[in-house]
This record gives structure tokens, C-alpha cells and sequence, in this order.
């Protein structure tokens, strides 16, 4: 179906915005990267599409928008208004200057150790205070690390964030969730009792792919995405075997072998040894044993040379000079 032309009052409420086009070029869906006509500040928003079946986005939205208010943090993006024009939602977010992917587009080799710690800080940050408020992300990836000019990180994109059920048993999810490359082995294998460590593998991979360069399992399959955690660090978890055998999605495959095992040591030798032990904690294949973010902060990658204590200045002043 076409879109119908704008409403009036959609025409204007985005004559107070200059349209710049697709923040992203739609990886984020549909946010449109804007600037006041006023003020001249540029601003994402993000624009919820009408359907025939109205009832759906308009949960879809409520469901956002409720997550989005609980998530104030000076590392996450900041929404800014919301309005309800006619059908229509928009969530008005503030405009970040480039993400973490552009700066490993520009840096092949990787980033140096210092920047690849000063965003890595900022990150575990803004996981850990999603996860006190009991949030999960499900798709922590480079799009999504947003960078200031004067390097203040901001993560986005919550579109397919989940609140952890309360209950003790873990929520029951089985919608889609995070992108494959930084998919954690349970999510792989179809397991839906999953929750806050499937962002702590996210993290990990993370972490290795800005000191690198290059994504660590770039599997273009689920089932080759398993085929690059297994020769890394061998067997799934005899639950997530017993998972993926039960998978109808992998009827009749072998699980792989992890016979010529290359070990994250034997792959990448000069990386730090205290950034490739962070790494480890993060990318345990059990998710009950992979570090918990707030507890990562205290990591000797960050304490071993007093970096979190000098560090934490330098960021509250870049985060003043930014607001
Ligand atoms: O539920 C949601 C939905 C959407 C968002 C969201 C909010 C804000 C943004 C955003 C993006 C952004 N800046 C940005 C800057 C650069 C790029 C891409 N760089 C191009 C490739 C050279 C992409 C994004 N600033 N703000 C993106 C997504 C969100 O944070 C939560």
C-alpha cells in the first residue's frame, strides 16, 4: 500500500524539522535524521508506521516508549519528545555525530588500546545500567555504539530491547533478536529462557572487533555462526547441545566438531593480555559464568594504571561540555 500523503497535522509537526534523510540508511528502521528549523540542533526521529492493524504498533510504541523513559543514563541516547499525531508515533531522539562503526570503517586495523578502553568503559556503563533496571538490549552491535564529537559514547537503538521478567524462572522470549555476528551460543540454539548475558557475549565480541578491526565470528549462517564459537572455544554447553538437537531448525545437522580448535590467545597474540582475559569473562559459552558489566568496570584492564579513576574526570567534563 502507498503511503498516504502527509496529514496536516504530521505536515505540521515536521515543518518544525528540516528532513536530512535516513539516519543509517534505515538500519535503525525508520529514523530520519533532522534539524530544527529553529534552534538549528539536529535531532533522530523515529517514526512508527500506521498499519490496518493499528492495535499492534500502538503496543509496539507503548511498549517502547515505556522502556525509553526508565533508560536516562549519560551513555545511552537520549529521547527527547514523544508525540502522537492522528495514527501516527514519533520518538524524538537526540542526533549523536557517528557510531562506532564509522570509526572502524576508518580505522581497519582496529583502534588503539587507550580509545578501544575509553569506549569500552562507556559501553559497560550503559549496559550495566540497563541491566539494574532489569533491560535487556538484544542487539548491542557497532551501529548501535553511538560516538560524540568529543568521544562521549551513547548506545541506541532499543527497538528490540526486553525487560527481563521479574519472576525468578527468567522470561520466556521467542521474537527476534540480535544481530548474528554478537548472537550469544544460547540464542543460536533456540534457547527462549535467555537474558542479561546475551548482552555481556555482545560485549565481548564488541571489544575484540574494536582492537582488531574485524567482526571476531562473522558466521554467515546460524549454523556456521556455531561453527566460528565451537573451533574457538570448543563444545556448546550439554544444555545447548540437547537444545540444538531438539532445534527443528537444525533436523538432520551435526553439530561441529571442534577439532582444529584456534584458540582467542593463539588468534590474536598481540592483543593485551588484560583485554583478552575481559574478552574471556565476557565470551564464556555457559551464560551463568560470563561476567556481569557492573562488575567489569572494576576489571585490571581499567585499574591496572588507575585509567577508571583518572578516566571518569575526563568523561564527566566532556559530558558537561556536550549537553
Ligand atoms: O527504540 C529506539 C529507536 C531508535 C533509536 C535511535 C535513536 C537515535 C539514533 C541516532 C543515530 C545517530 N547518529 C548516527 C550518526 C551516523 C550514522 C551512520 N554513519 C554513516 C554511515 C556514515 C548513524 C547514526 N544519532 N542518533 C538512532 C536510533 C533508539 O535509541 C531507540
Amino acid at each position: 500500500m502507498t503511503e498516504p500523503p502527509c496529514t496536516f497535522n504530521e505536515v505540521r509537526l515536521m515543518e518544525r524539522y528540516e528532513s536530512l534523510g535516513l539516519v543509517g540508511e534505515g538500519s535503525y528502521g525508520t529514523v530520519l535524521k533532522c534539524r530544527h528549523r529553529d534552534s538549528g540542533r539536529l535531532v533522530a526521529i523515529k517514526k512508527f508506521m500506521d498499519s490496518d492493524d493499528d492495535a499492534t504498533v500502538k503496543k509496539i510504541a507503548l511498549r517502547e516508549i515505556k522502556l525509553l523513559r526508565q533508560l536516562r543514563h549519560d551513555n545511552l541516547v537520549n529521547l527527547l519528545e514523544v508525540w502522537k499525531r492522528r495514527r501516527r508515533w514519533y520518538l524524538v531522539f537526540e542526533f549523536v555525530e557517528r557510531t562506532l562503526l564509522d570509526d572502524l570503517e576508518q580505522n581497519q586495523g582496529g583502534l588503539d588500546l587507550n580509545t578501544g578502553r575509553r569506549y569500552l568503559y562507556q559501553i559497560l556503563r550503559a549496559v550495566a545500567f540497563c541491566h539494574q533496571q532489569n533491560i535487556i538490549h538484544r542487539d548491542i552491535k557497532p551501529e548501535n555504539i553511538l560516538i560524540s564529537q568529543r568521544g562521549v559514547v551513547k548506545m541506541c537503538d532499543f527497538g528490540f530491547a526486553r525487560t527481563v521478567a521479574a519472576s525468578s524462572d527468567g522470561g520466556v522470549y521467542t521474537d527476534y533478536v540480535a544481530t548474528r555476528w554478537y548472537r550469544a551460543p544460547e540464542l543460536l540454539v533456540g534457547d527462549s529462557k535467555y537474558g542479561k548475558p546475551v548482552d555481556v557475549w555482545a560485549v565481548g565480541c564488541l571489544l575484540l572487533e574494536m582492537l582488531t578491526g574485524q567482526p571476531l565470528f562473522p558466521g554467515d549462517s546460524d549454523l556456521d555462526q556455531i561453527y566460528h564459537i565451537v573451533r574457538c572455544f570448543g563444545n556448546l554447553t550439554a544444555h545447548h547441545q540437547e537444545l540444538f538437537h531438539r532445534n527443528p531448525v537444525f533436523s538432520g545437522v551435526r553439530l561441529p566438531e571442534h577439532s582444529a580448535r584456534v584458540r582467542l590467545e593463539q588468534r590474536f597474540p598481540s592483543i593485551a593480555p588484560a583485554a583478552l582475559d575481559l574478552a574471556q569473562s565476557c565470551l564464556q559459552m555457559d551464560p551463568e559464568r560470563r561476567a556481569q558489566c557492573s562488575e567489569l568496570q572494576e576489571h585490571p584492564l581499567f585499574t591496572q594504571d588507575s585509567f577508571h579513576i583518572r578516566y571518569l574526570d575526563e568523561l564527566n567534563a566532556k559530558i558537561q561540555k556536550d549537553h
